[in-house]
C-alpha cells in the first residue's frame, strides 16, 4: 500500500465536500425527503417513554396510593395509553422504513453515478496510465473508495443532521419536563462523546492496519495460486508456506489489536451508561423524596413516571451521541477516498481526439513512420538528447505500402511491439510522426483509426461470455453467418462445433480450458470478423504448439493477411519467410530490411538468426 492509499490521513476538506455534494444534487428531492423523514422519526423517539411514564403516573400510582380506586376508569385510561403507544410504534416503524429506504436509495444512486464516471474515465485514459497503476489499485478505486463516499453521505452528513436533531429533541424534552434532572443526566454525555471518539479512532487505525495486512495476504495468495505450477515445479512449497505464514501472523496481530480495542469499547460505553442511569436514579429519587429535606414524597418535585421516562431517555441519548462521535471519523475516512477517486477523474487524458478531427472514411492501408522518436517515459521530451538511454525508438523510418506484409524481427526489447502500439496510437510519439494513408494518427479520431486496425495480440484476451460473444465482441450487428465464415476461413469452425454448445459455449476462466493454438485461431477469426484494413499480429512464441497446430496457425495467418497491410512480429522465422519485407530492428533502429532471400544473401543479423533457429530445429528433430 502506498502513502496515497492511506485512508485516514486526510483532514476535512470543504472543496472535496462540495464536489461530493455535486453528486447528490441530481437527487436533491430524494435527499430532502430522506432527511425530513429521518427528522420526523427522530421527533417521535421520546414519545414511547413519555407514554409509559404517563401510564405509571396517571393510571398506576393513583390506584396504588389510594388516590383513585375506580379501577374500571383507570383501566380504560390505560387502554387508551396503550393504543396510543402502539400507534406511535407503527408510525415510527413506517417512518424509519421510508427514511432508511430513501437514504439508502440515494446513497446507492450516487455510488452508481460515481462508479460509472470512474469506469468511463478509465476507458478514456491512455495505456501508459495502466502501465503505472496496478489493476488492484484501480479496482479499489471503483469499489471500496466509492463505498467510502456512500459512508460520507449516509454515515457522515445525513447522520450528522439527524443525530444532532435527535440529541436536541431529547434535550429539549428532558429540560422542559425537569431541567434539574436533565442536567444531571447530561453530565456523563461529554465523557461518552470523548470516549467514543477516542475508541473509534483507535479502532480505525487498527482497521487500517488490518486492511493493509489483509491486502498483503491476498497478494501472496493470488501469486501462489496463479503461480502454483512454478511453485510445485521448483519445490518451493516450504519456502512459500513460510513466507505466507509470516504475512498470516502479521494479519493475526493486526486483527488481535482490533479485537483488543473493541472488547474494551463495549464495556466502557456500558459502564458509562450505567453510571448515568445511577445518577439519574439517585438524584431523581431524591427529588421524589423531597430533596433530602425531610419531604414526604407527596407533592414532590418529580413523579415516579417521569423518573422512569428519564431513565429511558438517558439510555436512548447514548446512541445519537455515539453516532455523532463517529460522524467525524466517517467524514475523515471518506475524504481520503474521495480525493483518490477525484484523482482518477482528474487525470489528464493524454491521448485525446483533436477538436474537429475528421474520420478517414475509406482506408487504403498505407503506414508511414517518419523519423519517429519515442519513449514510454513521460519525462522524455522532443528536445531530450538523442543519446538518452530512455529513447525506445530512435529516428525510425518505415514506409509500408497498402496491402504489403512486413515482418519485424529483432532481439527482445528492440522496440517491435512499440512500433505496433504506435500504429494504433496507444501512445504519442515525441518526435516525428506516424501516418496512416498520409494522415498523422494524432489528427484522426481514435475510434476511426482503431476501427480499421485489427490486432492479434500475443496473449489472446477472452472475456467471460460465449465463444460467439468473444468473436463479435458482443456487437449484435455482426450476423452469425459472418462469424461462421471467418471461423471456417481460419480453420477453427470444426473445433467450435465439437464443443458441447458450439458457438454458444461459455468461455470460462478467461479461456483457461482452451489451448494456446485454439486461442490463437479464435483471435484470427475475431480480427477477420472486424474486417480491418491494417492488421497487426503479435505472435505467441509458438514453441509449445504441436506441428499440426503450428501449420494451421501459419495457414490461417497467410489467409488473414491476404489483401491487407500487415505488420507481424514473429519469433519463429518460419512464420514470416513469405512476408513481402522483413525489417530487422536493433535498439530502436532499423538495421537491415529486405525479403527473406535478400536478407539471407546479405549474410547479416537475419541470416545469423535464421541459421541459429534452423540449427535448433534440426537438433530438436
Ligand atoms: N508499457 C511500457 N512501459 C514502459 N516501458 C516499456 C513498455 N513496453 C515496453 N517497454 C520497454 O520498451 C523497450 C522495447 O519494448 P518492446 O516491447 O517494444 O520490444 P520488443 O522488440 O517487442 O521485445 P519482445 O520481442 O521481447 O516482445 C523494452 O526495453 C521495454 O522494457
Amino acid at each position: 500500500m502506498t502513502p496515497s492509499d492511506d485512508a485516514f490521513s486526510k483532514g476535512f476538506d470543504l472543496d472535496l465536500t462540495k464536489r461530493i455534494l455535486g453528486y447528490v444534487r441530481p437527487y436533491l428531492r430524494l435527499a430532502v425527503t430522506g432527511v425530513l423523514l429521518a427528522l420526523f422519526t427522530a421527533a417521535l423517539q421520546p414519545l414511547p417513554a413519555f407514554l409509559q411514564g404517563y401510564a405509571i403516573d396517571q393510571a398506576l400510582t393513583p390506584f396504588l396510593s389510594g388516590a383513585n380506586t375506580d379501577s374500571a376508569a383507570l383501566l380504560r385510561l390505560l387502554t387508551l395509553i396503550v393504543l396510543g403507544y402502539i400507534t406511535v410504534q407503527i408510525v415510527e416503524f413506517g417512518l424509519t422504513y421510508l427514511s432508511t429506504l430513501t437514504i439508502g436509495y440515494l446513497g446507492q444512486n450516487v455510488l452508481r453515478d460515481i462508479r460509472a464516471n470512474v469506469f468511463t474515465k478509465l476507458q478514456r485514459l491512455h495505456l501508459a496510465y495502466f502501465d503505472q497503476n496496478p489493476v488492484g489499485r484501480l479496482i479499489t478505486r471503483v469499489t471500496s473508495d466509492v463505498d467510502a463516499i456512500n459512508q460520507f453521505i449516509t454515515g457522515g452528513l445525513i447522520s450528522m443532521i439527524t443525530s444532532t436533531f435527535l440529541i436536541l429533541v431529547y434535550m429539549t424534552v428532558m429540560l422542559t419536563i425537569n431541567w434539574k434532572l436533565a442536567l444531571i443526566a447530561f453530565t456523563v454525555l461529554p465523557v461518552l462523546f470523548v470516549v467514543t471518539n477516542f475508541f473509534r479512532s483507535k479502532m480505525r487505525l487498527t482497521f487500517r492496519e488490518n486492511r493493509l495486512q489483509q491486502a498483503i495476504v491476498n497478494t501472496k495468495l493470488n501469486e501462489n495460486i496463479t503461480g502454483m505450477q512454478t511453485v510445485q515445479l521448483f519445490g518451493r512449497q516450504r519456502r512459500s508456506a513460510l513466507d505466507f505464514d509470516h504475512s498470516n501472523r502479521a494479519l493475526l496481530t493486526a486483527n488481535s489489536n482490533s479485537v483488543k480495542w473493541f472488547s474494551l469499547f463495549m464495556p466502557a460505553v456500558a459502564i458509562l451508561g450505567q453510571l448515568s442511569i445511577a445518577l439519574v436514579l439517585y438524584f431523581g429519587a431524591r427529588l421524589i423524596l423531597g430533596e433530602g429535606a425531610g419531604g414526604t414524597g407527596a407533592g414532590a418535585a418529580l413523579t415516579v413516571g417521569t423518573l422512569y421516562a428519564f431513565v429511558q431517555w438517558t439510555t436512548q441519548l447514548f446512541q445519537p451521541i455515539q453516532d455523532l462521535a463517529d460522524v467525524f471519523n466517517n467524514l475523515q475516512a471518506a475524504m481520503a477516498s474521495s480525493e483518490r477517486i477525484f484523482g482518477v477523474l482528474d487525470t489528464r487524458e493524454e491521448i485525446t481526439d483533436k477538436p474537429g478531427a475528421q474520420p478517414l472514411g475509406h482506408f487504403r492501408g498505407q503506414v508511414d513512420f517518419d523519423n519517429v522518436w519515442f519513449a514510454y517515459d513521460s519525462q522524455v521530451q522532443a528536445d531530450t538528447p538523442d543519446t538518452d538511454d530512455r529513447w525506445i525508438l530512435r529516428g525510425l523510418d518505415l514506409h509500408i505500402q497498402p496491402g504489403e506484409s512486413v515482418a519485424l524481427v529483432g532481439a527482445t526489447g528492440a522496440g517491435k511491439t512499440s512500433v505496433t502500439a504506435l500504429v494504433s496510437r496507444f501512445y504519442d510519439v515525441q518526435r516525428g510522426a506516424v501516418r496512416v494513408d498520409g494522415t498523422d494518427v494524432r489528427d484522426l479520431p481514435q475510434y476511426d483509426l482503431r476501427r480499421h486496425i485489427g490486432v492479434v495480440l500475443q496473449d489472446v484476451f477472452l472475456f467471460a461470455g460465449t465463444i460467439e460473444g468473444n468473436l463479435t465482441l458482443n456487437n449484435p450487428e455482426i450476423p452469425h453467418e459472418r462469424v461462421v465464415e471467418a471461423c471456417k476461413y481460419v480453420g477453427v469452425h470444426e473445433y467450435i462445433l465439437g464443443l458441447e454448445q458450439g458457438y454458444q459455449t461459455e468461455v470460462r476462466e478467461r479461456g483457461a480450458t482452451l489451448s494456446t493454438g485454439q486461442k490463437q485461431l479464435l483471435a484470427f477469426a475475431r480480427a477477420l470478423i472486424q474486417n480491418p484494413d491494417i492488421l497487426l499480429v503479435l505472435d505467441e512464441a509458438t514453441a509449445n504448439v504441436d506441428t499440426e497446430t503450428e501449420l494451421r496457425i501459419q495457414e490461417a495467418l497467410t489467409r488473414v493477411m491476404q489483401g491487407r497491410t500487415s505488420i507481424i512480429i514473429a519469433h519463429r522465422l518460419s512464420t514470416i519467410e513469405h512476408c513481402d519485407r522483413i525489417v530487422v530492428m536493433r535498439k530502436g533502429r532499423i538495421v537491415e530490411q529486405g525479403s527473406h532471400q535478400e536478407l539471407l544473401a546479405k549474410g547479416g543479423y537475419y541470416a545469423r538468426l535464421n541459421r541459429l533457429q534452423y540449427a535448433q530445429g534440426d537438433a530438436a528433430d
